[in-house]
C-alpha cells in the first residue's frame, strides 16, 4: 500500500484493499481501526465468503455482477477466487457469461472501470489516457465494440471485453493487474435497439467510418505509444472492415496484435496439432473448409498455412488446402463479392451454395467454424464428414455459446463418437453409447495470456505470427495421452495458469533467439517467467 494513501480511501482503493484482512497492527498504523467489524480474516477465508455467496445465486449474470463488484472493490481477493477454481470461474468471468453481461451493460452499469475515449474527444486522446492513476502499463485490450463476440454491434457495452480479457491475463497467466489497462473506443454504435435506449452509456450517434475514423485510431497509438512505451496493443472485437487494415498497418511498426485474428488462429493451429495425435495424420495431408470467411477464418487459415510451409510445402500449396463458405456460398474464383483480405483462399471451384455439397465436393478432414451463425453444423454436415473421414475435424468456433454452429452432445451423436471436437465457449462433459467425452475449450484463452506473459518477460518489441506458431505447439505438446483418450486435445482447464505458463516460456524463448526482446535473456526462462507471475496475495 502507498505511502500516503491512510485511512478511508485505502478501504475503497479495489488494488490496495484487503478488507477484513487488515491486521489490527495496519489498521492502527493506517488510521481505519473501527471502519471495520473486529475479526482479522485470512484471505482463505474471504475466498470462502465469496463462495458461499455466489452459491446463493442462481443466475450466472447475477454472480458475474457480484464478482465485478468484488473486482472494483479488492483485487487481490478477486483474483485469489479466480484462480481458486478457474474451470468454474472462466465462464462466468469470461466466454459466455461476458457476452450477456455485454449485451446489458448499460442496464446493469456499476462501477466505472479502463478509460473511455470517445471521437468527439478527438485531439485530446493523451489528455483523457493520463487520467488513468498507473501510469507504467504493459497491455492494453482495446475495442470499438463493433463485433463482440458473435453478438455484433453493442457500441461501449463492448467495455465487458477488454475487461474480460485482461482479467484473464492475470487468472491465467499471472501478468499483475495493475500493468493492464482496458480501454473502448466510441465512435458511435449502429445498433438502433442502443440508440433509441435512454440508458444506453455511449455516444447517441452512428458510427464514424473512413478518414476520420483512421485517423483517431492513428491519435490514439500515438498517444498509446508517448503514455506507455512499453506497451503491448491488443485489438479486440472490431469488424473485419477496422479488424484487418488496422493489424496492417501497425504490426510491423509497434507491439501489438489482434487477439480474434491472431489468437484465434493460434488456438486453432493448437487445436488442429492436438487432433493430429490422435487421428496419427500429417498437418499437410489435411484440408480445411471454413464456414464464415471474416478476419477471424482467414486469420486461421493463413496461419495454418504457415505452419505447412515449415513441414514442407510453399504458401500456395498450403493455402490451396483452406477453403472459405459463406453466406454467399464458397469463395471460388468467379465470385465478385470478395474483399483483399479473402483472395488468398479463394480457389477455382464451380459455384456453391450448399454448405454439404462443399463437404462432398471439397472432402475436407476438418471444418471450422466461424460464422457467428447458430446451428449451421446440423446432422446433414456432421454426417457427410462422418462417411468422408474417419475421425472428422469438427470446430464449432464462434462465441457465446448461443452462437456455436453446433453442440458437443450434437457433433458426437451425429457423428457416432467419431468427432475430434472443440468449440468456442464452453460445453460440458457428454456421455455418448457408455463413453464419456471431454470437450476442449478451442478459446484464445489458451494463448492470449501467455503471449502476455511472454511480452512481459521479454520486453518484446514485436508480436510475430511465427511466435503464435510457437505458442500453438507448445499447448499442443501439453496434452495427455489420457486427455486424448477421452476427447480433449487441449489441457484442462482447471491447470490453465500451469499450461500458459509453460507456453509462455516457450514464446519467451523464442523472443529472445529472435532478437526481439530489450532485456537480457535469463538463465533459466522458465523460473523467469514463474518469478514474476502475480500470486493473489496480500503483499
Ligand atoms: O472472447 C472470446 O471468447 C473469444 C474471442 O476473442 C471472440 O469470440 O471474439
Ligand atoms: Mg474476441
Amino acid at each position: 500500500m502507498s505511502a500516503q494513501e491512510t485511512g478511508f480511501t485505502l478501504l475503497h482503493d479495489p488494488l490496495n484493499n484487503r478488507g477484513s484482512a487488515f491486521t489490527l497492527a495496519q489498521r492502527q498504523q493506517q488510521g481505519i481501526e473501527g471502519l471495520l467489524p473486529q475479526a482479522v480474516d485470512s484471505l482463505e477465508t474471504q475466498v470462502a465468503r465469496i463462495h458461499l455467496q455466489l452459491d446463493t445465486l442462481d443466475s450466472d449474470l447475477q454472480k458475474y455482477l457480484l464478482l465485478s463488484d468484488l473486482q472494483s472493490r479488492n483485487q487481490t481477493l478477486f483474483f485469489a477466487v479466480i484462480m481458486s477454481d478457474p474451470a468454474t470461474f472462466m465462464p462466468l468471468v469470461y466466454t459466455p457469461t461476458v457476452g450477456e453481461a455485454c449485451q446489458k451493460f448499460d442496464h446493469f452499469y456499476r462501477a466505472p472501470r479502463g478509460v473511455y475515449l470517445p471521437i468527439t474527444a478527438k485531439g485530446r486522446l493523451k489528455e483523457l489516457l493520463s487520467h488513468w492513476p498507473q501510469k507504467d502499463i504493459r497491455f492494453i485490450v482495446v475495442t470499438d465494440g463493433e463485433r463482440i463476440l458473435g453478438l455484433g454491434d453493442l457500441g461501449v457495452n463492448g467495455m465487458g471485453i477488454p475487461v474480460g480479457k485482461l482479467s484473464l491475463y492475470t487468472a491465467v497467466a499471472g501478468v499483475p493487474p495493475e500493468l493492464t489497462l482496458p480501454i473502448t473506443l466510441d465512435v458511435g454504435t449502429n445498433n438502433q435497439q442502443y440508440l433509441d435506449d435512454p440508458l444506453y452509456l455511449g455516444l447517441r450517434q452512428h458510427r464514424v467510418r473512413g478518414a476520420e475514423y483512421d485517423a483517431f485510431i492513428e491519435e490514439f497509438v500515438q498517444a498509446v505509444q508517448a503514455l506507455y512505451p512499453k506497451s503491448c496493443l491488443q485489438w479486440e472485437d472490431f469488424a473485419n472492415i477496422n479488424a484487418v487494415p488496422i493489424l496492417e498497418r501497425y504490426k510491423d511498426k509497434i507491439c501489438t496484435y489482434n487477439d480474434d485474428i491472431q489468437g484465434t488462429a493460434a488456438v486453432a493451429l493448437a487445436g488442429i496439432y492436438g487432433s493430429l495425435r490422435i487421428s496419427g495424420q500429417k498437418l499437410t495431408e489435411q484440408r480445411f473448409l471454413f464456414m464464415g470467411a471474416g478476419s477471424a477464418g482467414t486469420g486461421i487459415a493463413e496461419l495454418i498455412s504457415e505452419a505447412m510451409v515449415l513441414e514442407g510445402l510453399s504458401i500456395e500449396e498450403a493455402r490451396a488446402r483452406c477453403y472459405l463458405f459463406d453466406v454467399n456460398g464458397l469463395l471460388e474464383s468467379t465470385r465478385t463479392d470478395l474483399a483483399d483480405f479473402q483472395k488468398p483462399f479463394t480457389h477455382q471451384h464451380a459455384p456453391c451454395k450448399s454448405f454439404v455439397d462443399a463437404i462432398e465436393s471439397i472432402k475436407p478432414t476438418a471444418i471450422i467454424g466461424v460464422s457467428t451463425v447458430p446451428k449451421l453444423f446440423n446432422q446433414q454436415v456432421i454426417e457427410a464428414m462422418s462417411r468422408i473421414n474417419e475421425r472428422p475435424i469438427i470446430f464449432p468456433y464462434s462465441n457465446p455459446t448461443s452462437r456455436s454452429e453446433c453442440t458437443a452432445e450434437e457433433a458426437y451423436r451425429w457423428s457416432n463418437g467419431k468427432a475430434i471436437f472443440a468449440s468456442g465457449s464452453p460445453f460440458p462433459p457428454v456421455d455418448f453409447n457408455g463413453q464419456k467425452f471431454v470437450p476442449g475449450q478451442g478459446n484464445n484463452v489458451y494463448i492470449f495470456p501467455a503471449m502476455g506473459m511472454a511480452v512481459l518477460a521479454t520486453e518484446s518489441t514485436r508480436v510475430t505470427q511465427a511466435m503464435f506458431i510457437v505458442a500453438a505447439k507448445a499447448v499442443a505438446e501439453q496434452v495427455t495421452q489420457a486427455s486424448l483418450d477421452s476427447g480433449l486435445i487441449y489441457p484442462p482447464q482447471s491447470q490453465i495458469l500451469d499450461a500458459s505458463l509453460r507456453t509462455a516460456a516457450k514464446i519467451a524463448a523464442y523472443i529472445f533467439d529472435q532478437g526481439l526482446a530489450r532485456v537480457a535473456k535469463p538463465a533459466d526462462i522458465d523460473a523467469h517467467i514463474r518469478g514474476m507471475a502475480y500470486k493473489p496475495m496480500y503483499a
